[in-house]
């Protein structure tokens, strides 16, 4: 399994910035420890998260979410699409509150997910800090770019059952592959080994080993085209475990649709490629387009 690269988030910004240089390039995720949000209240989500998920449909379907992409609420398991797959997940904005719909929030989530929006806000502040310093840019041209005064922010739950046939392990999946869109996700989920990287090294799939209390980094779309592809939306998905169900939960940041999305001028020679690997673009327009399956390459390679 995948040891993935541990970063101590307890030191300074400056010594973040030093450890994520060293690490991100390795397998495209990164880990956070001593991520200074309480390993207690990421433990009372994941099990309210469980409490929910064990209700019956009736109950789930009063938050349930209108039809149509990333929408707000209860999801219950996608049909009609070409890969079978097989979760029931809950989608919730947090950031800006104007996006918010109350109506599809489970009483239950109400503190618990507002508390949780709010310490992980200061994870993503002190992160996306350090993730401008170690690309050597000014330490708020990441933050500032991608926000213009509007950060947003959404929690999604997960709710995987396990799978014990062995014949559908290549056709059933929790979350088929793909790259997370956003600025970046801050992924954390029970002990239940399912997620896997596709590595570029080898072109193999990896298992992520778990480690619950930590966040998992993944790197959007977005900081790949930013940095020049410096750092990697990297290719993962879900599997389904043979004898258990996984519980997980994506706390994803995204830039203001308005947002300038292209990379830092600073960066084009210095970058693993040494040219300009995408065009610039607005990010609504991205959004848009990834939501009806089209790739980053076809759509922002220049
Ligand atoms: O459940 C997980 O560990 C990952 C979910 C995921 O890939 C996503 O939310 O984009
Ligand atoms: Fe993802």
């Amino acid at each position: 399994m995948l040891e993935l690269p541990a970063i101590d988030f307890s030191s300074s910004t400056t010594i973040v910035a030093a450890q994520i240089r060293k690490a991100h390039d390795k397998f495209g995720f990164v880990r956070l420890v001593n991520h200074g949000v309480p390993v207690e209240l990421l433990q009372r989500v994941l099990d309210h998260q469980k409490e929910f998920f064990a209700q019956d449909l009736d109950y789930k379907s009063k938050f349930l979410a209108d039809s149509g992409y990333r929408t707000e609420g209860f999801n219950p398991s996608p049909s009609n699409v070409g890969i079978k797959i097989k979760r029931e997940h809950l989608y919730l904005f947090l950031r800006p509150l104007s996006r918010r719909d109350p109506r599809k929030w489970p009483d239950s989530h109400k503190d618990l997910v507002e508390e949780l929006g709010v310490c992980s806000t200061k994870v993503y502040e002190k992160l996306i800090v350090a993730l401008s310093m170690a690309l050597d840019l000014d330490p708020l041209y990441l933050r500032d770019t991608l926000c213009q005064g509007e950060l947003k922010q959404t929690f999604c739950t997960f709710s995987y059952p396990n799978n014990e046939k062995e014949e559908e392990r290549d056709e059933i999946y929790g979350v088929p592959e793909h790259t997370d869109i956003g600025t970046l996700v801050l992924l954390f989920a029970d002990g239940v080994p399912s997620l896997q990287v596709l590595l570029e090294g080898d072109g193999k799939w990896h298992t992520v080993k778990p480690l619950p209390g930590s966040f998992i980094v993944s790197f959007g779309e977005i900081m790949e085209v930013m940095s020049n592809g410096i750092y990697r939306a990297t290719t993962h998905r879900v599997t389904l475990d043979k004898c258990k169900p996984r519980c997980s939960c994506a706390i994803t940041f995204e830039p203001s649709e308005k947002a300038q999305i292209g990379p830092a001028s600073s960066l084009l020679d210095k970058s693993r490629h040494s040219r300009v690997c995408y065009r610039r673009f607005i990010y609504g327009e991205r959004y848009k387009e990834y939501e009806d399956g089209k790739f980053l390459k076809d759509f922002a390679k220049s």
